[in-house]
């Protein structure tokens, strides 16, 4: 077994590599359970600083459950969580008074935008919860603004979800998600439901604002495309736990036969072939230039 895989849990499975930059998120010895159902066992996982790191795994694997745990929403049995330095179960620094939860941004699975409100309405929530002296007029210009960094037209800022298409529905979760200028984007499936051209065109989004806005993007997906594209490095939960994360060919490297099947399946070799042609095609257009 040869691959270069960043590897906390499993040494046999691939060698550790070394990396001296700054975790965004480190979570070690973690145990969730719901009743005699065993999620996780003693799983580790850390992210770095201003990588988007893709989530893979089953269903049923505990993906969205691991989320939950990071952002604080799932009390884990037992196992430590730091976002940003910081512990989770000291949701206030008490040395700088910042809620951790204002440096982060949630893009739940299916958007859940709050149907009563507008688009514009939905964005100023968390503005409304952490910065409640903001004024009405600096709230609404925030909430505009967010909304067109996200893609979507102005005019959406006043329309209400069942107004919009799939697509429309994922950048108003994430115009809402970016709406504290978060340093750490959790997305949850973000491209589930949307046609291949929406899906491809979220993927760009995302790693256009994760470039300019410097993020850390811990982001689920079963979207074969959205590894290949944008991904930095991928981690794959298996056997109650993460069984390597590495980029997609240090994780081909291994032998593991979840890892194989999944990227070396049909779907798997079509979204390299796809990745690879978009590439040779730059590349052309580069040349011409
Ligand atoms: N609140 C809960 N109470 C009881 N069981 C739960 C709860 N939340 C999740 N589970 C169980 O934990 C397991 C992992 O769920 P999770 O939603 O994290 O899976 P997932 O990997 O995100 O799956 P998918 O890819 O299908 O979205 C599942 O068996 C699920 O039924």
């Amino acid at each position: 077994m040869g691959g270069k895989v960043d590897q906390q849990v499993d040494p046999g499975l691939a060698q550790n590599v070394h990396f001296d930059g700054e975790y965004a998120i480190v979570v070690e010895g973690l145990t969730n359970r719901f009743g005699e159902q065993v999620v996780h066992e003693n799983l580790s996982l850390k992210v770095r600083r201003g990588e988007i790191l893709g989530v893979v795994g089953g269903s049923g694997t505990g993906k969205s459950v691991l989320m939950r745990s990071i952002i604080g929403l799932q009390i884990p049995a037992e196992g430590t969580i730091e976002v940003l330095g910081q512990s989770i179960d000291d949701a206030v620094d008490p040395d700088e008074g910042v809620d951790i939860r204002s440096r982060w941004g949630v893009l739940f699975q299916g958007g859940a935008l709050f149907s009563t409100l507008t688009v514009g309405q939905n964005v100023e929530v968390p503005l409304k919860q952490f910065y409640p002296e903001l004024s009405d007029e600096l709230r609404h210009e925030i909430a505009r603004y967010k909304v067109r960094l996200t893609g979507l037209p102005e005019e959406a800022t006043s329309k209400y979800p069942s107004e919009l298409s799939g697509g429309m529905k994922k950048r108003a979760g994430l115009a809402r998600a970016l709406s504290l200028d978060p340093e750490l984007l959790f997305l949850d499936e973000p491209t589930a439901g949307l046609d291949p051209i929406g899906a491809a065109a979220f993927d760009q989004q995302t790693r256009g604002l994760t470039d300019t806005l410097g993020l850390t993007v811990f982001l689920i997906t079963h979207d074969l495309d959205t590894l290949y594209e944008i991904c930095d490095r991928v981690a794959v939960l298996a056997e109650k736990r993460v069984i390597a994360v590495g980029t997609i060919p240090e994780l081909l490297a291994t032998d593991h036969p979840w890892i194989q099947e999944y990227f070396n399946g049909p779907r798997g070799r079509a979204a390299m072939a796809s990745r690879d042609r978009a590439k040779a095609m730059d590349n052309r257009l580069g040349e011409g230039a």
